[in-house]
């Protein structure tokens, strides 16, 4: 079935949501969490996560009438359509199957009539063996050593989402260090290698197309540097790639036993469940690699059967435009309670933006309503004190998750009790502020009363200012492939409600094109 191409702002339900809005849009979060069963009506417990979207400008109809806006643009055909391998990605003529990469099901799925399913068992288990080879040290180099060090080279999809995994794992690493070179700046690549000896480096080039400017400029530089201590003949046992591009790979004189697959089903800012994830196979070990996939098709089965109403990726999603086309709320933070997770927010800036920063519909139009939210943030406690002076008292609304964990992974107890009072103490400032009363009184009783006309209206709280709890029992491979799949979900959601085509990324082309022009004159 065809995605329908409906302008969103056409339908029956978006003038239910316009008209509620203007009845609802000074609502109070304040005035809504002293209802009862607040929290119980707006929150979901999926296995290990729960979900609090209490504190939020909503009630119950806002769902239902987002609810409604996600079923009249056809939603559940769409995911059906997404999960069953229809080119939905219509304007490069491809499916989108980051999902049959973390399906541990045997249902078949055809790609021109072939199952693709093998393919990626296959591939599974080439991850599986060159992984355990490389960290049991079984893997020589050229001088019979054993690998020490791992550079991923790529950018965009190729860099981002194996760097955060690897980064937001480190706690199950193994011996191995992993290094991650992308950008075209020659300082980067210069920084990286410096330290590392070639005897004992393997590097993985990763590039969909392989003819990406800037890792193969960096995939020249390192082999290069390489060809200074070592010969041709030594390439196999240090360079490896994962790529389409067999031709250009087998040119670069990889050997063709090195080379693992990627296919065009998968987007290269979904990638990291394929071979793309190698480098986070080799940095925490092929079974930490699966439970990372396993977490994410859990994720996967709860979007496509659970209802919207209880749905986390549909019902983050529908809270979401609802502050960008309702609200004109412009950014949204994401701020994990977890300094594993510094990477996360970089991570999610290509997969949402380059998603779904789309200006022209589904039916080539250009579009007259907001799409893609500008996505930022940090980790929890550090940005409290950077940038959130603006997010409690600035003059812009800025939806935010707070994304955090029950326990930590070394055991601080002390450490993560402060922690998470902060991170639970963030929400209720943003959702309830501090009134004048309030500030009144505090000003009085800790003997500043001649300063209260002053100082009273700096050290006011508006609050009114919402968020999501995204709260999970610990951070595991399991939860992180959950994680990111819930994000995948939302970007989906938000894509197809808007009428975009989320998968393609023209915008990155002009500017690449015209670096070339200037380089060629
Ligand atoms: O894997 P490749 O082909 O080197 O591309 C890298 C990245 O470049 C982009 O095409 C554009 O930024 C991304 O979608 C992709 O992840």
């Amino acid at each position: 079935m065809a995605l329908q191409n409906i302008n969103p702002t056409t339908t029956k339900s978006w003038q239910e949501l316009s008209n509620h809005f203007n009845e609802i849009k000074d609502i109070n979060i304040k005035d809504l969490c002293k209802e009862s069963k607040r929290k119980e009506d707006f929150s979901i417990q999926f296995n290990d996560l729960l979900v609090d979207f209490s504190k939020h400008r909503i009630t119950k109809e806002t769902i239902s009438l987002l609810v409604n806006l996600a079923k009249e643009v056809g939603l559940k055909e769409a995911i059906e359509s997404q999960f069953s391998g229809e080119i939905i990605n219509v304007t490069e003529g491809r499916a989108v199957l980051h999902t049959a990469l973390r399906s541990s099901t045997d249902d078949s799925i055809l790609i021109d009539g072939k199952d693709i399913k093998p393919k990626i068992q296959k591939a599974l288990r080439k991850i599986k063996s060159f992984s355990n080879k490389v960290i049991s040290g079984k893997w020589k180099g050229y001088t019979g050593k054993s690998i020490t060090d791992v550079v991923n080279i790529g950018i965009g999809g190729s860099d981002l989402g194996p760097d955060m995994v690897v980064e937001s794992l480190k706690f199950y690493k193994n011996q191995l260090n992993t290094h991650f070179v992308s950008n075209v700046d020659g300082d980067h690549v210069s920084e990286v290698i410096r330290n590392l000896n070639p005897e004992t480096t393997l590097f993985v080039i990763v590039s969909k197309t392989f003819t990406t400017q800037e890792t193969i400029s960096n995939a020249e530089t390192i082999k290069n540097w390489f060809l200074k201590s070592a010969t041709i003949f030594d390439i196999p046992k240090h360079f490896v790639a994962v790529s389409t591009n067999l031709e250009a790979v087998d040119s670069f004189g990889i050997d063709k036993n090195n080379v693992f697959p990627m296919w065009n089903w998968v987007g290269g800012r979904f990638s990291l469940w394929s071979a793309v994830g190698l480098s986070i196979s080799l940095s925490v070990g092929f079974d930490n690699y699966k439970a990372l996939l396993e977490g994410a098709e859990e994720m996967d089965i709860h979007f496509r059967n659970e209802d919207f109403e209880n749905n986390i990726p549909v019902v983050l999603a529908l809270i979401s435009i609802w502050y960008n086309n309702f609200y004109q709320a412009e950014t949204e933070a994401v701020l994990p309670y977890s300094q594993y997770l510094s990477k996360l927010p970089s991570y999610l800036q290509q997969a949402i933006m380059e998603s779904n920063g789309k200006g022209v519909d589904r039916n080539g139009h250009k579009i007259d309503y907001q799409t893609g939210t500008i996505v930022w943030g940090s980790t929890g406690t550090n940005m409290q004190h950077a940038f959130m002076q603006l997010v409690h008292q600035g003059t812009k609304l800025i939806p935010a998750d707070f994304i955090g964990y029950k326990e930590s992974l070394h055991g601080l107890t002390d450490h993560h009790k402060k922690l998470m009072a902060n991170y639970y103490g963030q929400m209720d400032a943003l959702a309830f502020g501090k009134t004048k009363e309030e500030v009144h009184l505090e000003l009085k009783v800790s003997g500043n009363q001649d300063k209260i006309n002053q100082l009273l209206p700096f050290k006011v709280f508006e609050g009114n200012r919402p968020s999501n709890a995204i709260l999970f029992d610990k951070l595991t491979p399991n939860s992180l492939g959950k994680l990111i799949a819930l994000y995948e979900h939302k970007i989906f959601t938000q894509g197809i409600l808007w009428n975009i085509y989320s998968y393609d990324q023209f915008g990155v082309e002009l500017g690449k094109e015209l670096a070339k022009k200037l380089l060629n004159k």
